[in-house]
């Protein structure tokens, strides 16, 4: 059943989607890893694929950036596509010199100043959870696959560039809370789960770090993800 952003008809996405920022990255993940790949839909050239890792059928799609645009193809893939699990797949601003450029993290709580979930459904949190059962199933990959991952509290942000005395009201939530790095999108998909009754989790490879000031370019943003990739592949044949 198509919806105003989803030409896919039913039945045409897998019960786990892959979802990054990035319809590139998507599109990326779609020729290097499935076989049998379909493009199911492409409204606003946001890509969604299905096809067939190592035998299951797996889709991914991109969400675009932030709270709004994950808020919506989320909720759809959820709602009217029978979706059970969604893994995001993304990139992340390291907060702390611990992470380096590359490194795999597994977001195991979300805090955001963002208004998406008391806007949804007048939930006024700031925290929100991914599914334990699939980060479980994440770190039992993670670790049967011999790969680094780094699990903690992050941030999940409506802003992209802060003028500094936002900034600096910022770091003080950030060097409380431990937060490990910031993206844009877990927020609003975690409580999209939360409300729907489904599944969500979070892997972030860090992009660049707010420390040091290393940096991927773009083009490596949307290809140099594979570790990350290969991970939520092998947990998403698992679940
Ligand atoms: O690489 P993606 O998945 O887009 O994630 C991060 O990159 C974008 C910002 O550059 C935001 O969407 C942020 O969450
Ligand atoms: O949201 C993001 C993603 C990558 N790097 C950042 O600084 N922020």
């Amino acid at each position: 059943m198509a919806t105003p952003h989803n030409r896919a008809a039913n039945g045409e996405i897998a019960k786990t989607v892959l979802m990054p920022g990035d319809p590139l990255r998507a599109k990326w993940i779609a020729e290097t890893y499935l076989a049998d790949v379909q493009l199911v839909s492409d409204v606003r050239n946001v890509y969604c694929y299905t096809g067939q890792y190592k035998g299951v059928t797996v889709s991914v799609m991109a969400s675009g950036m932030g709270m709004p645009s994950i808020g919506i193809y989320s909720y759809e893939l959820y709602k009217f596509y029978d979706v059970e699990n969604i893994i995001r797949i993304g990139s992340a601003g390291a907060y702390t010199d611990k992470l380096k450029v590359l490194d795999v993290v597994l977001a195991d709580a979300v805090w955001s100043e963002s208004t998406y979930g008391q806007a949804q459904s007048l939930d006024m949190k700031n925290w929100q959870y991914p599914s334990e059962e699939l980060n479980r199933q994440i770190k039992d990959t993670a670790l049967k696959m011999n790969k680094k991952l780094v699990s903690g509290p992050i941030h999940s942000s409506d802003v992209f560039y802060h003028e500094a005395d936002a900034n600096d009201v910022l770091r003080k939530m950030v060097d409380e809370e431990g937060l490990l790095c910031v993206e844009m999108e877990s927020f609003a998909l975690f409580h999209n789960a939360e409300v729907l009754g489904r599944n969500a989790a979070c892997l972030l490879t860090i992009s660049d770090s707010l420390v040091t000031g290393e940096e991927l370019d773009a083009d490596a943003r949307a290809t140099a993800f594979a570790e990350m990739v290969e991970l939520a592949l092998e947990a998403a044949i698992a679940v």
